[in-house]
């Protein structure tokens, strides 16, 4: 599903933040992505959704190489990746239920079609109740499950995680990567960025340790390494 070769990432004033990532993710799998601040992780999801070009390097995702994806072929690659942020980045003035339907509108589903996904969408997040609230009325964990609930309503095979349980408690935060774990067992792949140490060690997965713009441990059932 994601396949790295060397991959490179120099910002301008010679700031290398990735120094050749070579990695692969097949589908279905659950992933932590752990590492200092600064160590490259976020700039990984960004080169992921083509919102940057790798200094060198190779990028493939679904098989293609995304150095040689079009630049309109560039949206359609975004539909097939849910992102969920630390910030969560709801529309304030927007309802819940008109922040999760904004997804399905902009691919063009049927009013029937958006109602239908968008409360099973509410009721997979445990938010059934909620489609009328506005942001600013619920707690950062609701929030978040909202935020959730919006980058899976397309069903994208793959998400992506940022930091996902970053301003939350660790009630929400587990019930956050309890969710997770949920949508993955019905088949998308999940890429989760954290500095959660004691939810990286408790839930068992993969775990991908960078450091410096380099991975330094990729361990199967990890738990958090690194300090
Ligand atoms: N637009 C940019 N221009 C210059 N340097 C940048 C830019 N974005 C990131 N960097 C630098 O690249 C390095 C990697 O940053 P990145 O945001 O990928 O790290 P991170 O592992 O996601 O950190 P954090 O855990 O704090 O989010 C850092 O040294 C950062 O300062």
């Amino acid at each position: 599903m994601i396949a790295l070769d060397q991959v490179t990432k120099t910002y301008p004033g010679d700031v290398k933040a990735l120094k050749g990532i070579s990695l692969q993710i097949k589908k279905g799998e659950f992933v932590f992505v752990v590492g200092q601040s600064g160590s490259g992780k976020t700039t990984l999801f960004k080169l992921l959704l083509k919102e940057m070009e790798p200094t060198s390097g190779t990028i493939y995702i679904n098989n293609k190489n995304l150095g040689r994806l079009r630049r309109r072929r560039v949206p359609k690659l975004r539909r097939g990746i849910g992102v969920v942020f630390q910030d969560f980045r709801l529309l304030k003035d927007r309802n819940v239920y008109e922040n999760i339907a904004f997804a399905q509108q902009v691919v063009g589903a049927p009013n029937r079609l958006i109602k239908k996904n968008v409360m099973a969408m509410l009721k997979l997040v445990g938010l059934p109740d909620k489609a009328k609230s506005y942001p600013n009325e619920l707690s950062g964990g609701e929030q978040q499950r909202v935020a959730l609930a919006r980058a899976l309503v397309n069903n994208p095979p793959l998400l992506l995680a940022d930091e996902p349980t970053g301003n939350l408690d660790p009630k929400n935060s587990w019930e956050i990567m309890k969710l997770l774990e949920a949508i993955n067992m019905r088949g998308t792949t999940v890429v989760v960025v954290t500095h959660n140490k004691e939810i990286v060690e408790k839930m068992q997965k993969r775990v991908i340790t960078m450091s410096e713009g380099v991975i330094i441990s990729d361990e199967r059932k990890g738990g958090y390494i690194y300090e």
